[in-house]
């Protein structure tokens, strides 16, 4: 059948790849740079981070500055724009780009700290959602002194953060919060009481008024599509569109529909909730103007009895479309608790929408929705593979550090913009980022490395390692976000990610994302999955092995109350297969298992699993980092940046160690740390992580040397 064969996928956008290579490069005048070293690869590497530097900082400016043009200029001419040197070869490294706006200064620091470039104190332009009262703000604080090896260092979001800070509620999980947050379906327990959880849909506390309430926005009612459709059906016979007997679309290149404006090309994904095809939008008049209804015109009122009104009309979009320009549909199956779960994907890509329709904070954007044919469909840009295929095709599937560091910034950022607005995504998975472009640079594998990759990913990797030349990312799949004061459901996430709070049946807010997030760094970085189980003893022996402690007793007792008194909404099998398994004395998980006469009767291939495969995080994920820097490499997350280096200093000539590398996979492991810990209510926050020290640090690698080159796809 044709939907089960891989699709390849077609680029977003043409790579503009003369000035990109050009430009980034040469242009970027020498004195910019204040190592002056002598070998010109590193020399290159810094020019390129430089002109980075530089592309993004106006590049940011860019996106302020045509957020408020057609809402189509700003949502591509970002994507487009983002990552790019603009710097043209005179012009000055204090880069003014309009007087009006902003002014960003990069100033040489004059110590002899030749790896620092000293960035000043610099004016921002706070979109006015977020900050209604004046328009610039400064800094309050100064920079802080950045390496110059690292992408994307994203300065303008850093800062429209510390702006928003004050106003956006803290996205933490409480103590009580354990106990109280997964309700039933409408019950949950306050003081040990039921009460009627309070339903409050697409909060977003960014959007305040002058007292500091909430303002809400709402769709206004639009004319529906049915009839359209059916008029369309009259007068276009060549319509080709089938639906099978479970509801599903059933994909066939070359259909088309609504009115032969779009033509199926590929199919891009399928699951349960339907299917996701590329198409052709065929739309050659506009039909629609820049007016997004419902969305440009927000009003004030109490959202308590209000709801989105489902628009399938295709007058509800947000740009006008290009003529045949490539777009993502999903079509939902047209089954009625289908078409219910897409109204809360709806509910959550109209909210993503309405705070940033410019995309700066790199989540997908709903260009258009309608119902045909009973269908659900939602259309949004076409994006490239996603980083899990990216990984699967490649000789090795670990990115490089700054590749790593770049995307999780972008990821990070977007979880926190997606918690300001009270969303919490539930599935990050790197199946769920999407690359805005698919070229990489090839480095041919070695005749060892060959051998030792399966015959399929032989196959697959064209017997290259392959590195992206722009790590630029997209967040998608709102398809079981939830808007943190509304329903949730007992078990959440894929597996892999799931954090261990949903694994235990304890309440889960935020922290379940930054949980997700650490075990999608932790892939990138080892280019396996951090958690290859698939059921609930083993996972928390693994956990239990990985962060190198027990559960903490807090949360075991916390999940006992819960199950003793039934309270919220526990999984079914919880306690058959996650409660049996602690001492009620000791709260201890009792992993191995063993019978009554005290015999281990864990599977063998379980215990090899997690007694030998896995390790404390910090020596498990060293391990694999080793192979690129070298036995010296030695992190133990427990003892200080100073101790750690004094100790490897004590132990290694100095001619092996590289003090830079060392900080940057230190700073690394101190983050996944905070990201793995626990009890949700202490694990970092997304807001904490942007600011989080890693990020001051950069690390020169392929990465860097593959930024803006003229790559493949
Ligand atoms: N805008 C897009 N551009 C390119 N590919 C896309 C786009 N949206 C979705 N896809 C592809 O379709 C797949 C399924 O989409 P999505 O994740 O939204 O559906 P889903 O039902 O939630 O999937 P899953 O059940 O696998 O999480 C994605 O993994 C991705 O490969």
């Amino acid at each position: 059948m044709s939907q089960n064969v891989q699709v390849k996928r077609k680029r977003t956008r043409t790579l503009d790849t003369a000035p990109r290579a050009g430009t980034s490069l040469r242009s970027v005048p020498q004195s910019m740079f204040l190592d002056n070293d002598s070998d010109p690869i590193i020399g290159e590497m810094l020019a390129r981070q430089s002109a980075l530097l530089q592309g993004n900082l106006i590049d940011s400016h860019f996106a302020s500055a045509t957020a408020t043009t057609t809402a189509e200029g700003s949502a591509t001419g970002g994507n487009e724009n983002a990552l790019r040197g603009h710097t043209a070869p005179d012009e000055s490294v204090d880069a003014t780009v309009n007087n009006n706006v902003v002014n960003r200064h990069y100033d040489h620091d004059d110590d002899d700290d030749d790896d620092l470039i000293f960035i000043k104190e610099q004016p921002v332009q706070v979109p006015a959602q977020l900050d209604l009262r004046t328009e610039h703000h400064y800094t309050s604080k100064k920079f802080k002194k950045q390496r110059t090896i690292s992408l994307p260092q994203l300065p303008y979001s850093k800062l429209l953060y510390e702006a928003a800070q004050h106003r956006a509620q803290p996205r933490r999980q409480n103590d009580d919060d354990l106990l109280h947050l997964s309700g039933s379906s409408t019950k949950t327990i306050d003081g040990n009481r039921a009460v009627t959880l309070n339903v409050v849909k697409s909060v977003s506390p960014l959007t305040v008024n002058d007292h500091g309430s909430p303002v809400f926005r709402r769709m206004t009612a639009a004319p529906k599509i049915s009839k359209l459709v059916s008029a369309a059906k009259k007068k276009n016979k060549r319509e080709l569109f089938q639906t099978d007997k479970e509801g599903h679309y059933v994909y066939r290149e070359n259909d088309i529909f609504c009115n032969g404006r779009f033509v199926v090309k590929g199919l891009l994904g399928q699951g349960t909730f339907g299917k996701v095809v590329e198409c052709i939008d065929n739309s050659s008049t506009p039909q629609h103007n820049n007016e997004f209804q419902g969305f440009e015109d927000p009003f004030v009122e109490s959202f308590e009895d209000s709801h989105f009104d489902l628009d399938y009309s295709t007058s509800n979009t947000a740009s006008v479309p290009n003529p045949t320009k490539p777009v993502a549909i999903k079509i939902i199956r047209a089954v009625d608790r289908y078409r219910e779960a897409a109204k809360t994907e709806l509910r959550v890509l109209k909210a993503i929408l309405n705070n940033d329709p410019s995309g700066q904070y790199q989540c997908l954007l709903l260009r258009e929705c309608f119902d045909y044919k009973n269908h659900i469909c939602l259309v949004t840009d076409l994006f490239g593979k996603s980083i899990y295929d990216f990984m699967c095709n490649n000789g090795c599937p670990r990115f490089p550090g700054s590749h790593v560091q770049a995307i999780s910034k972008q990821l990070i950022r977007s979880v926190c913009f997606l918690h300001d607005l009270g969303i919490i995504h539930t599935d990050l998975k790197p199946e769920n980022v999407l690359l805005c472009d698919e070229f990489y640079v090839g480095k041919p594998l070695s005749q060892h490395q060959l051998s030792n990759l399966s015959p399929r990913r032989k196959s697959a990797c064209n017997g290259e390692r392959k590195f992206l030349t722009n790590p630029e990312v997209k967040l998608i799949d709102f398809g079981s976000a939830v808007f943190y004061n509304e329903f949730h459901p007992a078990v959440i996430s894929t597996r892999h990610y799931r954090a261990p709070e949903i694994v235990l049946g304890l309440g889960w807010s935020f922290p379940c994302d930054i949980w997700s997030i650490g075990c999608v760094l932790v892939e990138l970085v080892t280019g396996e999955s951090l958690y290859p189980i698939h059921e609930n003893l083993e996972h928390m022996a693994m956990m239990q092995r990985f962060n190198g402690i027990a559960f903490p007793p807090k949360i075991v007792e916390n999940m006992f109350y819960k199950s003793d008194r039934k309270i919220g909404n526990l999984a079914p099998d919880l306690n058959a297969t996650v409660v049996k398994h602690f001492d009620r004395e000791s709260l201890a998980l009792q992993w191995p298992e063993r019978n009554a006469k005290g015999e281990i009767v864990t599977k063998e291939r379980s215990m090899k699993r997690i007694l030998s495969s896995c390790d404390r995080l910090d020596k498990y994920v060293m391990q694999k980092i080793r192979q690129d820097y070298g036995d010296w490499l030695v992190i133990n997350w427990d003892l200080s940046s100073e101790d750690n280096w004094a100790l490897l200093e004590s132990k290694f000539d100095e001619q092996v160690l590289d003090r830079e590398v060392f900080l940057f996979w230190y700073w690394f492991m101190d983050l996944c740390k905070k990201m793995f810990e626990f009890d949700p209510t202490k694990r970092i926050t997304a807001r904490e992580a942007i600011d989080h020290e890693w990020f001051n640090y950069g690390i020169l690698d392929e990465g860097i040397a593959s930024f803006g080159k003229a790559g493949r796809d």
